[in-house]
Order: C-alpha cells, then structure tokens, then sequence
C-alpha cells in the first residue's frame, strides 16, 4: 500500500484524495476546519449563494421594463426588502450541507479524515496534531493542499463587526446602510454588485482607473457602466491605508489624504498563502519570494515525493484549477496516465452583475503581440433574445487563428455568462474551427446564436486573411 497524506481539505485536497481513493492509495487527509475547505465553507460556495439571492433582486429591477407592476411602484425591488439574517442562515447551512456531502463521499470512499493541523517533518512524515495531541504520519506521497487567508492591512485591521473580510461577512444580521468594499479585484467587485443589488449603498475603493484589472479591458468597463448606472459610488485610482472604527461608523483613509464614512467595510485586498510554519522549508520545498509553493505543471515541489496544489502555488486562484491539480498529483505519483496541467483552456467567471466569463487567449495577450489571434466582437444588445429579455449590457467576443481558424478563446459578458461560455471552452478544448461553430446549430432566439454569429464573422475575416488582404 502507499501511503498518501494530504493537508488541507479544499477542492485542491479533496478531489485529490478521491483519485489516490480510486488507484489504491491508503489515503489520509488531515482538515483544520471543515471539509471543502475555505472554498466550500467561506469562498466560493457561500459567495455564490448570497449572489443568486442578488440575482433575483437584479431581475426585479429589470421587471418594469418588462411590464410588470406591484401597485405605483416604479421599481420592483422597492416591493422587497431583503432579511439579511435569512439570506445569511441559508447561506450557511448551504455550506455546511456542502461540506457533510463531501466528508460522507471521503469516508465512503475508505480515505481516514483527520480534524487538525498537519505539517512535515522531512518528506516521508507528517505530524497530525488534534485536540487528544500528536500523530507522526508516515507518508510516501505528501499532498500540500493548504490554501490562501485573507491579507490584512496593517492599519485596517478586521473586527469582525463594522470592518470585516469576505469569511466574516455572513454574520451581519442586517443589511449595511453604506458598504465601503476596498479593493475591486473579483472579490471585492462580486461582493460590490451582491450588495448593491441587494439595496446597499456601496462605495467601491478602486486602486486602478477601471474595476476588475485583471479581466478582459472592455469586459470590465461594461460591468463599472452598470454598476455606475445601478447607484454604486466607485473611487478610482485610490488606495486605502487605514480603517477605524469611529462610534456607529467606518472611517476609511485614503492615501490622498481623503476620508470615505460608512456603516461597515469589507476589505477585500487580496491573499496570502498559508504556507509558514509548516515545515515545508524544512524539507526541502521552494517557496517564492511571496510564499507560494514552487510547483512544475505535474504538482511536484522541488522536495522528492512532496506535491502541492491550488491555492498555496499561485496558480491561477480557481477551485477549477487547485482541483485539476490535486488530481494530476495523484494521477502522476501514483503511476496513472498523466497529462501536465493546461492554462491554456481553463475557464473562469466573474459573478457580477453582468457576468463577465472567459477562456483562453485574451485581449492582453492579443494586444502585446504574445498571440497571433484574430477577433471578433458582438454586442448583445443586437442579440433579438436580449431584446426580448430586456438585457442592454454585454457581448461576445471570440479570437481564433488566422490560418486555420481554430478557436483559441473567447470573452462572454451576460447576465448568464458562466453558463454560455461552455460551447467556447469546448470549442477551445476540442481546438474546433470558426466553421464548426458557426454551422452547429443554436436555438432561435438564444444569446448563444451571438456566439454562432461570431463565428461566422470569423469565417469571413479568416479567409480575408487567408487570400493575404
Ligand atoms: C470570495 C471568493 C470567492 C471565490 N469564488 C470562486 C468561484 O466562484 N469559482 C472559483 O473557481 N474560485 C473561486 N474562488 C477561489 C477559490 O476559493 C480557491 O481557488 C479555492 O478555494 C482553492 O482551493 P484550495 O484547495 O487550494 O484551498 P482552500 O479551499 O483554501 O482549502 C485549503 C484548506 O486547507 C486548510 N489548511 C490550511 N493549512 C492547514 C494545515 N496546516 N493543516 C490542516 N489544514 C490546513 C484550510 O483550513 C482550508 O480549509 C473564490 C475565492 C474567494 C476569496
Ligand atoms: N468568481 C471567481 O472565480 C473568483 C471570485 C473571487 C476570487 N477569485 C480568485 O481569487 C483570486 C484573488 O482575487 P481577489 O479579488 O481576492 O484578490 P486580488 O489580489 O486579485 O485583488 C485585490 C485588489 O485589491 C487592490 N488593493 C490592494 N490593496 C489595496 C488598497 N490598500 N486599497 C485599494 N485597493 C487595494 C489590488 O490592487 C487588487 O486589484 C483571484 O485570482 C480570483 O480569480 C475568483
């Protein structure tokens, strides 16, 4: 039997233990918390939750246009208010139930679970340590899985109370009457537009010209223009230094010197990876110079039999992505067929309102010259189903070679992007061409026949291409 120890029960450990699970491995995972890890308990399950309650809110305030009426009122959302302490118990039990299902699905499938804080000691040991004390692990495989913890600012420390980080969030009990979100990465854009929509005031500290600086530049600038036009106060181009809590009220300092007032402040200034004091050095596991762990695309560590995946590595901060990793670690130590992990088609959505999903080439990428790609762009508000839907905000973009017309990428921003950015990621995956996609068929009327249609304006500028104009 070999012996496979993973620390750290996230979507990086757990889908790695079900894999070593099915090649045979006597696996343990050793969790300091819960089960799914901060992306099923704080991250990304209880962010989405609370974002499809947002939703709703959302489709209301559309529902005038469409013609629907409760009494005088000229805004639906006015009809509702929202019972923050419901929306928050539900989001929690969510998690919670989330989290049961994947330890039932673990101890099913014969992995031992442990509720505590695991570190090396040297590669072939792992030290448990529990409420009844010390286990030492011996260990063939060792699996580091240990994610990322809120980064706090010095002079902004959360209380827990009026100046919190996203995992405390879903204790407030009511909505807060003015929320300063610092930071517009997808964090704190998706919690910007959650609690917009749900009837705060928001004020977004933005460091750079534009939200969301690291998406597609027309993606992120169509989602500032509708949170503008929904009432959010965006500070561009502002650093925070500091918050304090002043009597009922948030004071947040910029670095101009300027003060914003609020009634709580969520910091949302990125993470840093929870990789010290865990022996990883030690043994002989290469961190970088912020603290991630050095990994080469099979999950190996500079340290013989030591893997590590998602979070902790600085690979693109995805559940999608830590879990791909977990399981080509075990896929690659425990001798199954492997393939190293592929950047190049992963997917990714940012849930704000529109949502902005992506996959593989970008503009950025386009734009520098790194990619030959051509592309294309359709707004939606052409799309007839848009029309029907009264959706104004949007496009599809698609980039493909200019040779061959292979699908190589492509950018959805829709209320609904998550769900149509599949065909795209099938495209790019399956390396189909413009053609292929512009024959399959769509539904009429659909917002996916835009993505057709973009296809079928590839076609026409491919063979431009191809005949040299
Ligand atoms: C607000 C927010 C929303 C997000 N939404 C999305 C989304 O919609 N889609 C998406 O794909 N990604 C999303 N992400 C990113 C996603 O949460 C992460 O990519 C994902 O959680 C990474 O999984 P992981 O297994 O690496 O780490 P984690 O999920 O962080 O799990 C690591 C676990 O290790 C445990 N641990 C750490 N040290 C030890 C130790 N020494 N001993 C024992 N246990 C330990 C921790 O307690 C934790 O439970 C979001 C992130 C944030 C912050
Ligand atoms: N839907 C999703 O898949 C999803 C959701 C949330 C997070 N994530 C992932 O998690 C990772 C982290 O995202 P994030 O948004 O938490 O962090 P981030 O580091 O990407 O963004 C933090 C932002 O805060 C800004 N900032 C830092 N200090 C500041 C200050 N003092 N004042 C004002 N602004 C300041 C930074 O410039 C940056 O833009 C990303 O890779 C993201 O993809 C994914």
């Amino acid at each position: 039997m070999t012996n496979v120890v993973i620390i750290g029960g996230g979507p990086g450990g757990y889908e790695a233990a079900l894999v070593a699970a099915q090649l045979g491995g006597a696996v343990t995972l050793i969790e300091r918390r819960g089960l799914g890890g901060a992306a099923v308990l704080t991250d990304v399950v209880p962010s989405k939750t609370l974002i499809a309650t947002a939703e709703v809110m959302t489709t209301m305030r559309g529902a005038h246009e469409l013609g629907l009426r409760v009494g005088d009122l000229a805004d639906l959302t006015d009809a509702f208010h929202v019972d923050l302490a419901a929306v928050n118990q539900r989001v929690l039990a969510l998690a919670a139930t989330q989290s049961t299902d994947i330890e039932g699905r673990l101890r099913s499938e014969g992995v031992r679970l442990i509720d505590g804080v695991g570190r090396l000691y040297g590669t072939e040991h792992v030290v448990a340590t529990t409420d009844e004390g010390e286990e030492r692990l011996p260990a063939d495989i060792i699996l580091v899985a240990t994610g990322t913890t809120p980064r706090e600012l010095p002079a902004a420390r959360p209380d827990g109370e009026r100046i919190l980080n996203w995992t405390q969030l879903y204790n407030l009990r009511a909505l807060p009457e003015r929320l300063i979100v610092v930071g517009s990465g997808v964090t704190g854009a998706e919690f910007a537009s959650a609690y917009n929509a749900l009837g705060a005031d928001v004020v977004l500290v933005s460091s750079r010209h534009q939200v969301l600086p690291g998406e597609d530049d027309e993606a992120a600038r169509v989602v500032q223009q509708a949170f503008e036009r929904s009432g959010m106060t965006i500070v561009s181009r502002s650093r925070a230094e500091a918050a304090e809590v002043v009597g009922d009220e948030v004071v947040v300092h910029l670095a101009d010197g300027r003060t914003i007032t609020g009634s709580h402040c969520l910091m949302a200034v990125g993470s840093v990876p929870n990789t010290a004091e865990i022996g990883l050095t030690e043994a002989g596991v290469q961190l970088d110079d912020r603290g991630y762990v050095t990994v080469d695309k099979v999950s190996r560590t500079t340290a013989r039999g030591v893997y590590a995946a998602g979070d902790c590595t600085g690979v693109f901060a995805l559940a999608s992505v830590a879990a791909m990793q977990g399981r080509i670690a075990m896929w690659h130590s425990l001798g199954d067929a492997v393939g190293p992990l592929d950047l190049r088609t992963v997917c990714a959505n940012v849930f704000t309102a529109p949502e902005i999903a992506t996959v593989g080439v970008t503009q950025v990428e386009v734009d520098a010259g790194l990619s030959n790609a051509l592309g294309v762009m359709l707004p939606l508000h052409t799309n007839p189903r848009a029309k029907m839907r009264g959706i104004h905000d949007g496009f599809v973009k698609v980039f493909c070679l200019p040779t061959t017309g292979i699908i190589v990428g492509g950018v959805v921003v829709a209320p609904i992007a998550s769900e149509l950015i599949e065909s795209l990621s099938m495209a790019v995956r399956a390396k189909l061409t413009v053609d292929q996609l512009a024959q399959s068929f769509t539904v009429y009327p659909s917002l996916s026949g835009s993505i057709a249609e973009a296809g079928r304006r590839l076609h026409t500028h491919s063979a431009e291409r191809r005949a040299g104009y």
